[in-house]
């Protein structure tokens, strides 16, 4: 149990899953119309909007948010599903396959970024600047 709500243990979480959650959900709704592409996008928007707001003033936080309370991750798990959720009904409602499209973005990143040989793995984060771009 999780806030209240059962979560099948067995269950695998695939973007395919979700996919066909979001489908069932919109369908059993008859809210099928509503989510247009444009729709869902102002919606994804909005959500990341909800989830901005979580960090809005606090500045910095250390990873892992290890003084944040239960029910504020808690929170933070909600808006950040409702971001994915729209996410992958938008793709889906576009016609992209977002799981595949994500793998070959990943590998255009790498090609767009090689990996600098003279960078040893235990200090190659040191190339990265403080706002997370890469130097090279
Ligand atoms: N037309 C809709 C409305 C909602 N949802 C689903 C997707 C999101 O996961 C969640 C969004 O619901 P709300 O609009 O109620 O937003 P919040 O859950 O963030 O509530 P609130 O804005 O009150 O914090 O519900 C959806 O698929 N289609």
């Amino acid at each position: 149990m999780t806030g209240g709500i059962e979560i099948g243990k067995e269950e695998q979480v695939t973007l395919d899953l979700l996919k066909k959650k979001m489908d069932d959900f919109a369908k059993e709704r008859d809210w099928e119309r509503f989510h247009s592409p444009r729709n869902l996008l102002l919606a994804l928007v909005g959500e990341v909007g909800e989830l901005s707001e979580i960090f809005q003033w606090k500045g910095e936080v250390p990873k892992g948010l290890p003084d944040w309370k239960e029910e504020e991750k808690q929170h933070l798990g909600e808006e950040l599903s409702d971001v994915l959720l729209y996410l992958v009904r938008l793709s889906d409602m576009c016609g992209v396959d977002l799981g595949k499209a994500a793998l070959r973005k990943v590998e255009l990143n790498a090609i767009k970024y090689p990996i600098n040989p003279t960078i040893s793995s235990s200090n190659k984060n040191n190339n990265v600047t403080e706002d997370g771009g890469s130097e090279n």
